[in-house]
């Protein structure tokens, strides 16, 4: 059954998660994707052929809506790169959504490399 993971990034990290998007493009294609909104514009941007539902960016509640959804069972994996080197406005939000990933135990990836291992180990495998 096809999945939907929700694909989120802080500024710097961008780039890092658009890259990992593109690199992951033929095994993302047959699932649902869903982002906040600056998130879905880079990732677009690098790989418009991957289509991403966008949420409202995260300082402005995405990330909550994206918590919503996991908490309804509507994402089934959440790739997150937060930023560890610059503070957030929004970092309650961020708080509430790692610790709501972990309430529900989704397959989650806060790293390039951890995200990597996800695919290696089957996440997005044949739906
Ligand atoms: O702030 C975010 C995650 O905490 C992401 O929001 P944007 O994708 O809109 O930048």
């Amino acid at each position: 059954m096809p999945l939907t993971l929700a694909l989120v990034a802080h500024d710097r990290m961008k780039p890092a998660l658009a890259a990992w998007a593109e690199r992951h493009a033929a095994e993302l294609a047959p699932h649902s994707l869903v982002s906040t909104a600056t998130t879905g514009a880079t990732i677009r941007a690098q790989c418009p052929d991957l289509p991403i539902h966008a949420v409202k960016s995260g300082p402005l509640g995405g990330d909550q809506q994206i918590g919503g959804m996991i908490a309804e069972g509507r994402v089934h994996a959440l790739i997150f790169f937060p930023d560890p080197l610059t503070p957030q406005a929004h970092d309650v939000d961020v708080k509430a959504l790692l610790r709501i990933a972990l309430v529900y135990d989704i397959p989650a990836a806060f790293s390039p490399a951890t995200a990597d291992l996800l695919v290696a180990g089957g996440l997005l495998r044949a739906p």
